[in-house]
């Protein structure tokens, strides 16, 4: 009896023993997995990386050439780029992309969000003499951009299921007889793959030498590989082929070397001349504020961030996880006064584009909106993108908070952060390829309160590290962070954990959250220097998975999928205390986004408040152009610190057209400024004087007074 109760005693512990293995083995199986997968996936990277350069680089006929050098259109260029652009100076590359395109060479152009890649087409097709074809995907950025060129008097036009018939036929008879005028001509994919019409028109256009260049913008969504694919873009091929001697440009902010090989393939334009930009937006502030587990308290911050710092109706963006919450969120935002509104895809066209028009003409200060707000947003003065929850990778957190300060003037990229969240966008992203590592890429990006928010973008794209100029919350924070030992905390949880898998139980994160607490009170450890409340004890468990002592591990339900937390394949030195886990914690954890760390914003002047009511009227009487198009906030500040009262020196801060159409308007405005600021001098010194004589006079008085 005894015997037999020893051996099954044994067999328990063997039998406890193997589940243990079998468990270490399945991990080991499963990192395995995802470790070859990963391995693969570097080493084409790596092979499509180096193809590049070499069908780049090698091509014998593209010899280095400098590109900043002098050329026989610099003056003609520079006279377009200040008199009809009304911009002042290059930006970077700039100068260098119209030249190349200039000398005829096929161009390919990697730039940031706003980085200036619209110029690098259009200037060279004024500097043309004939027809420049514009490939862009959207509707609505074809709208924006012909109305914005017609404001500076540049014939632009575009094919498109809008067009009139009117229209279309005029531009059909420029492209066939060269009568009228049109230089720049925007189309969608979708005309250059479907209209016969359309083609053969542009076959005589260019059988005439008319057709001058040929750009293609947001060229990304040729590869399969980018972020916003479009079939109809693959067919753009043709174009080359078509016109071989014409030279094309194709422009993108997706920087993949991936991209970047399939587009030089499938445009086939093996000779272009890269270009490639800094990813860096260095006028972007990034900071990541803690998010309260009270969904009213955090529209309370949201709400008084905005008021607080943007007090002028400065356009914004804020980015939520759902349709459901984008529309709960506006909602609230306007009960405090913020004007707001949603944006999401369950919304028909004609609603979203009517909250896009009054957002975009500066009507609502705020969009709401879900991913689904995303490419053709091309409003340049956004001052904050603002992400009421997080994003599902450090890429796509670039791109929407790069939606911000595309004008280049300092503007905010706040991330509203708690761990809680994590859960949420896990069981969404878990099925994707790489979906749960790119998403704990962004949750480290988070969870992170000493390196450099920039730096964290540096090193996701591979670039070298460029300074952060104090343009992020880690580089200029002075909250003070303390470093808990957090080793036995982790012990706890991870035997915890061990225990509930030996009984088939599992857990969500605010469970094992609870349970943790239970348990820590009872093991009497409680003391004041090493307790941590709940939103520790959640930030320790989130990085407990991104060490992978921990992970998650999903399940189905019929409504939704549930994210678990599960020992992870390195829990078992964690249990051991052999694997010292520290956390840093902020002392006053309290700044959820109305506190100190907030950057000082310049207040505008009474002058830059009227000339934006200024420019707003302009753009509603010439046409319903957009405001940025009558005066950018660059020009605006420009005009505030030299305060112009003649065309000519108005001419030379905003250049002829500008001037031409809104100049009476403008030096209006100044002079009234102007005299009044001056009536305003004369009646203070008068009161100055009054004062003067006043005290004066007193001064007899109480003399007087006095000798009485
Ligand atoms: N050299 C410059 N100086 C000042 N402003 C400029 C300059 N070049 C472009 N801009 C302005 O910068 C803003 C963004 O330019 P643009 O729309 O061409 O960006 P982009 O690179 O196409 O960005 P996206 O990838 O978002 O489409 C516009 O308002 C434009 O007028
Ligand atoms: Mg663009």
């Amino acid at each position: 009896m005894e015997e037999e109760d020893n051996i099954e005693g044994e067999l328990l512990l063997v039998q406890a023993e193997l589940h243990d293995i079998q468990g270490q083995i399945k991990e080991l199986l499963d990192r395995q997995e995802q470790l070859s997968e990963r391995e693969s996936q570097l080493k084409s990277m790596l092979e499509v990386s180096k193809a590049s350069r070499d069908t780049i680089h090698n091509e014998p006929s593209v010899a280095p050439k400098d590109w900043s050098g002098s050329f026989s259109w610099d003056s003609r260029a520079d006279d377009i780029r200040f008199n009809v652009f009304g911009i002042s100076s290059y930006r970077p590359n700039q100068r260098e992309i119209i030249n190349a395109i200039m000398s005829g060479r096929d161009v390919l152009v990697i730039m940031a969000a706003g980085g200036g890649k619209s110029l690098c087409y259009q200037l060279p097709a004024v500097l043309h003499d004939g027809i420049t074809l514009v490939v862009s995907p959207l509707l609505s950025l074809i709208q924006d951009q012909v109305m914005g060129l017609a404001a500076l008097g540049i014939p632009a036009y575009m094919l498109a299921s809008i067009t009139t018939k009117e229209v279309e036929k005029f531009v059909y008879k420029v492209l066939d007889k060269g009568e009228g005028e049109l230089k720049i001509l925007y189309v969608t994919p979708e005309k250059i793959s479907k209209s016969k019409r359309f083609m053969s028109k542009l076959e005589k256009c260019h059988h005439a030498g008319r057709l001058s260049l040929i750009a293609i913008d947001e060229a990304h969504c040729c590869s399969q590989w980018g972020h916003d694919f479009r079939p109809d873009y693959k067919n753009l091929g043709i174009l080359k082929v078509q016109f071989p001697n014409v030279p094309m440009i194709a422009l993108t902010a997706t920087a993949t070397s991936k991209v970047q090989i399939d587009l030089i393939e499938m445009l086939h334009i093996p000779r272009c001349v890269k270009f490639v930009s800094t990813i860096n937006r260095p006028n972007l502030f990034y900071k990541v504020f803690d998010k309260s587990p009270v969904g009213k308290v955090v529209i309370d911050d949201i709400a008084n961030f905005i008021s607080e710092s943007y007090p002028n109706n400065e356009s914004g963006i804020v980015y939520c996880f759902s349709r459901k919450e984008c529309e709960q969120v506006a909602k609230e935002l306007c009960e405090r006064d913020i004007l707001a509104d949603y944006y999401h895809a369950d919304m028909d066209v004609i609603a979203r584009e009517k909250v896009h028009m009054r957002w975009s003409k500066s009507k609502l200060q705020v969009i709401v909106g879900t991913v689904a707000f995303g490419m053709g947003i091309n409003k340049p003065d956004v001052r904050f993108v603002i992400h009421h929850s997080l994003s599902k990778s450090m890429e796509t957190y670039y791109q929407e908070s790069g939606r911000a300060g595309r004008d280049g003037l300092p503007s905010e990229c706040v991330l509203y952060y708690r761990p809680g969240d994590v859960p949420r966008q896990s069981s969404m992203v878990f099925y994707e390829n790489c979906g749960l590592q790119n998403l704990y890429d962004i949750v480290q990006y988070c969870q992170s309160k000493r390196s450099c928010r920039r730096g964290a973008f540096f090193r996701h794209f591979g670039e070298v590290a460029q300074d952060c100029n104090g343009m992020c919350d880690n580089c200029t924070s002075n909250i003070e962070l303390k470093d808990i030992d957090a080793t036995h905390h982790t012990k706890i949880i991870v035997s915890l954990l061990h225990d509930m898998q030996l009984n088939d139980q599992r857990a969500t994160l605010l469970q094992l959250v609870d349970k943790f607490k239970a348990k820590w009170k009872e093991s009497g450890c409680s003391n004041e220097s090493v307790d941590l409340k709940k939103e520790g004890i959640e930030q320790l468990v989130v990085q407990l998975i991104l060490n992978r002592v921990l992970k998650e591990e999903f399940q189905h339900t019929a409504y939704a999928t549930n994210a678990y937390v599960a020992l992870g394949p390195l829990w078992k030195p964690a249990l051991q205390g052999n694997k010292p886990v520290k956390l840093s914690i902020a002392f006053h954890s309290q700044d959820r986004g109305s506190g100190s760390k907030r950057t000082k914003r310049n207040q505008m002047s009474n002058l830059e408040a009227k000339l934006g009511d200024l420019r707003r009227e302009l753009s509603s009487s010439n046409g319903g152009i957009y405001p940025h198009a009558v005066l950018s906030t660059q020009q605006i500040s420009l005009l505030n610190r030299q305060k112009p009262t003649t065309v000519a020196e108005l001419e030379k801060l905003i250049g002829k057209v500008k001037t031409d159409k809104y100049g009476s308007a403008i030096i209006e405005l100044m002079r009234l400024h102007v005299n009044s600021e001056v009536l305003g001098d004369q009646a203070c010194a008068a009161k100055r004087q009054k004062k003067d004589k006043e005290e004066d006079v007193i001064c007899v008085e109480s003399s007087e007074g006095e000798d009485v």
